[in-house]
C-alpha cells in the first residue's frame, strides 16, 4: 500500500472492503428488515467459531474510497449495516457522516473491542471473551447480542448485560455449529429469564447472504 493510500485509510476516507450486498437483516432486533451490508476487512479478536474468517486479514481486501461505497449503497436501501471483520478497527466517522448526509440510517455490528467512532442510528454490541469491549462502548449499545456456544456463555452474557444501559435490548443467539443443542438451552433460559430474547441467524435458514 502506498503512503497516500495508507493516510486515507488512517483518516477513514478509504476502507478495506471485503464485500457489500443487499439482503435481509438476519439477526437481532432488526431481523426481517431489508438492508444493505458493507463488510469491512480486518479482525484480530479470534473467535474460533467465527463464520467469516476470510475477513480477518485486512490486506486481502482492497482499500476502497468511502465515496464509492456510499454511492453504491444509496442505490439499494436507506438502511445500511456496517459489519466485518471488526469495523471499529477503522475510523467510522467519515463513512457514517456521508451515509447520514445521504439520508441513510447507519447500523453497526461490532465486538466493541476497539475505540468508538462513527455516528450510529443503531449500535449492536456482540462482546467476545477473547477481547472484551472497551468501557467507553457499553453505553452506546442499543442492542446486546451474546453468542451462546456452550453453557458457560450464559454467565458471560449476564456479566455483559450488567454493563449496558437500561434501554438496551438483550439477545441470546446460538452459535451456528452448536445450534441444535444451544437453541433448546436458550429457549429454556429465556423462559426463566425474560429480559432476554432469542435471536436466530435467519438468513442461514433462508439460504440468503
Ligand atoms: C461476523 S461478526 C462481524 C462484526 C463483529 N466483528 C462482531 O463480532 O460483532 C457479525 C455477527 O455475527 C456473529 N457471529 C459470528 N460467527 C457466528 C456463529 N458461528 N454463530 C452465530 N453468530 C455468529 C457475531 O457475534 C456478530 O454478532
Ligand atoms: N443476512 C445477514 N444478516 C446479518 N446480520 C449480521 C450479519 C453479519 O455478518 O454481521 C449478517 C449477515 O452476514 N447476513
Ligand atoms: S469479532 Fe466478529 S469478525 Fe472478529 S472473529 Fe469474532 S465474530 Fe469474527
Ligand atoms: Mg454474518
Amino acid at each position: 500500500m502506498d503512503t497516500n493510500t495508507k493516510e486515507l485509510v488512517n483518516q477513514g476516507k478509504m476502507l478495506p472492503l471485503m464485500e457489500a450486498f443487499y439482503t435481509i437483516q438476519g439477526e437481532g432486533y432488526h431481523t426481517g428488515k431489508a438492508a444493505y451490508f458493507i463488510r469491512v476487512g480486518g479482525c484480530d479478536v479470534g473467535c474460533h467459531w467465527c463464520d467469516v474468517k476470510e475477513s480477518w486479514n485486512a490486506e486481502l481486501h482492497p482499500p476502497t474510497s468511502v465515496e464509492t461505497i456510499v454511492e453504491n449503497a444509496k442505490k439499494y436501501s436507506d438502511t445500511i449495516v456496517i459489519t466485518g471483520g471488526e469495523p471499529l478497527m477503522w475510523s467510522m466517522d467519515y463513512l457514517t457522516n456521508l451515509l447520514q448526509k445521504n439520508n441513510m440510517k447507519t447500523h453497526i455490528e461490532t465486538s466493541g473491542a476497539y475505540s468508538f467512532s462513527g455516528k450510529w442510528d443503531w449500535f449492536c454490541l456482540s462482546p467476545k471473551k477473547t477481547k472484551l469491549p472497551l468501557d467507553e462502548v457499553y453505553n452506546e449499545a442499543d442492542e446486546l447480542k451474546m453468542i451462546i456456544h456452550n453453557k458457560s456463555d450464559f454467565d458471560f452474557a449476564e456479566q455483559q448485560a450488567a454493563k449496558v444501559s437500561e434501554k438496551c435490548e438483550l439477545f441470546l443467539q446460538p452459535e451456528w455449529s452448536k445450534k441444535e443443542k444451544m437453541t433448546s438451552e436458550i429457549v429454556d433460559y429465556v423462559m426463566k429469564n425474560s429480559k432476554w430474547k432469542i435471536s436466530l441467524q435467519t438468513h442461514k435458514y433462508l439460504n440468503i447472504p
